[in-house]
C-alpha cells in the first residue's frame, strides 16, 4: 500500500477529511469502517464505473456496514436531471432506507451531485461518502458539498448545499479513466494555479504532461494540492457568500456552463471542456477589461491547448455558431447573477482572480462575436 495523504475540510461540526492514495477503493472497508458500523450502506454508481469498480467496493464494505445495496444510475451528464433524481429516490425508498443509513457516490461528477442531492432530500438529509472516481470529481466536485441536478434551464440550477462526511480519493483508478475524461479534469486543475497560486500554475506547464501521461506522484501531488486549495476556500466561504471567496472557485464557468447549455448535455461537451474554454474567454475579457495583461491570458491558453484541451468557441462549438446573445441568455440564469447583471471571475493576473460585478455586457458580446464564415 503507497503512501496516503489527508487533507482536512475544516467546518466546525460537519468537518471531514479527504483521503488521497491508490488502492483506497480495496481498503475502503477499513477506510469507513467507524462511519459504517451497525448501519445500511447504499451505493451510487455510474454504469461504467459499476463494471469496474464496484465489485471490490462491495466486497470491502461487507461485514462492516449492517448492510450494502447497490444502485447504478446511467453514465453521462444527462443522467444529472430532475427525471433522474426522482427514479434514484424511488429507489433508495423502495430499499427500507432508514435516517441512520449511508449513501456512498461512486463515479464521476454527474454521479456524485446527483447521490449527493438525493442523499441531501432523502428523509430530509442522509449521510454520504464521496468515492470520485475521475480527475475532475476527485479534485474538484466532490470536495465542498455541491450537490444537484441541471434543468431545461441550466446547470445546476435546482440543489444543495449537503457536505460529505468522508471523501476516499483513489489515484488509482485514474488509470483506466480514458483520456478526454482525464483531461476535462485536468482544466480543473489547472484553474486551481489560474485563480490563486501561481507556483503550481508553473509547475503544472512543467509537470502537466507527466500528470496526464499516467506519472502516479505527479498525479499525487497535482490532486493533494487542489484539494487543498479548495479545502481552503469551502472552510472560508462554505455556502458562496455574494462576495465571497468561494465565488472564485466558478472561474471559467459563467462561460462554460452556457456552453454547455448550448451543447445539450449530450456527452457533445464535457463539463471541463466546457470550462477550459470558458477559462479562456474569461481571461481573455480579463485583458481586455485590464489589468490583465494579453500575455497572461494567452499563457493560459497556450497551456491548455498544449496539453490538447479545447480554447476558443470554434473549438466546442461544432460549427453550430453559438452566438453572443445565445450564450448571454444563458449567463442571465447563472447562480452569481444578481438583479440582472451577470457576475465574472476575472483574473487580475495569472495567479489572481477576482469576482466582477461591472463588467459591461457590451464588451461580452464583442469578446464573443465572430464573423460567420461565409
Ligand atoms: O465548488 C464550487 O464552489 C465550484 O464552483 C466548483 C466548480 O468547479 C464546480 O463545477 C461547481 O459544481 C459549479 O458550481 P455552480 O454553483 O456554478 O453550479
Amino acid at each position: 500500500m503507497s503512501a496516503v495523504e489527508t487533507v482536512e475540510v475544516a467546518l466546525a461540526d460537519r468537518s471531514y477529511a479527504i483521503r488521497v492514495g491508490a488502492g483506497l477503493i480495496d481498503r475502503a472497508g477499513e477506510e469507513l469502517a467507524d462511519l459504517l458500523a451497525g448501519r445500511k450502506a447504499v451505493v451510487v454508481a455510474d454504469e461504467t464505473v459499476a463494471g469496474l469498480h464496484l465489485p471490490a467496493l462491495v466486497r470491502g464494505l461487507t461485514g462492516v456496514a449492517r448492510s450494502v445495496d447497490a444502485l447504478t444510475v446511467p453514465a453521462g451528464e444527462s443522467a444529472k436531471s430532475m427525471d433522474g433524481l426522482a427514479d434514484l429516490l424511488d429507489r433508495m425508498l423502495a430499499l427500507g432506507i432508514d435516517r441512520r443509513t449511508v449513501v456512498i457516490a461512486l463515479g464521476g461528477g454527474v454521479t456524485g451531485d446527483l447521490a449527493g442531492f438525493a442523499a441531501a432530500v432523502a428523509l430530509r438529509g442522509l449521510d454520504f461518502v464521496q468515492i470520485p472516481t475521475t480527475l475532475l470529481a476527485q479534485v474538484d466536485s466532490s470536495v465542498g458539498g455541491k450537490t444537484g441536478v441541471n434543468t431545461r434551464h441550466g446547470k445546476n440550477l435546482v440543489g444543495a448545499f449537503h457536505q460529505p462526511r468522508r471523501v476516499l480519493i483513489d489515484t488509482a483508478v485514474l488509470d483506466t479513466l480514458p483520456r478526454r475524461e482525464l483531461l476535462a479534469g485536468y482544466a480543473e486543475v489547472v484553474k486551481y494555479g489560474a485563480i490563486g497560486d501561481l507556483e503550481f500554475f508553473q509547475w503544472l506547464e512543467a509537470n502537466g504532461r507527466r500528470l496526464l501521461d499516467g506519472d502516479a506522484d505527479a498525479r499525487r501531488h497535482a490532486i493533494v494540492v487542489s484539494c487543498r486549495a479548495k479545502a481552503a476556500v469551502v472552510a472560508a466561504d462554505e455556502r458562496e457568500t455574494a462576495g465571497g471567496p468561494r465565488a472564485l472557485l466558478n472561474f471559467g464557468h459563467t462561460f462554460g456552463h452556457a456552453l454547455e447549455a448550448m451543447a445539450g448535455y449530450d456527452g457533445s461537451l464535457l463539463h471541463g471542456e466546457g470550462v477550459a474554454a470558458g477559462m479562456v474567454l474569461a481571461a481573455r475579457l480579463s485583458a481586455r477589461l485590464g489589468p490583465c495583461t494579453g500575455q497572461d491570458a494567452e499563457r493560459l491558453a497556450a497551456h491548455l491547448s498544449a496539453v490538447g484541451l479545447p480554447t476558443g468557441l470554434d473549438q466546442v462549438d461544432a460549427g453550430r455558431h453559438w452566438t453572443a446573445e445565445h450564450l448571454i441568455g444563458h449567463m442571465v440564469k447563472d447562480k452569481k447573477a444578481l438583479d440582472g447583471r451577470i457576475v465574472f471571475v476575472l483574473l487580475e493576473r495569472l495567479g489572481h482572480a477576482v469576482v466582477r460585478g461591472d463588467v459591461d455586457r457590451a464588451a461580452v458580446s464583442a469578446l464573443l462575436d465572430r464573423p460567420r464564415a461565409a
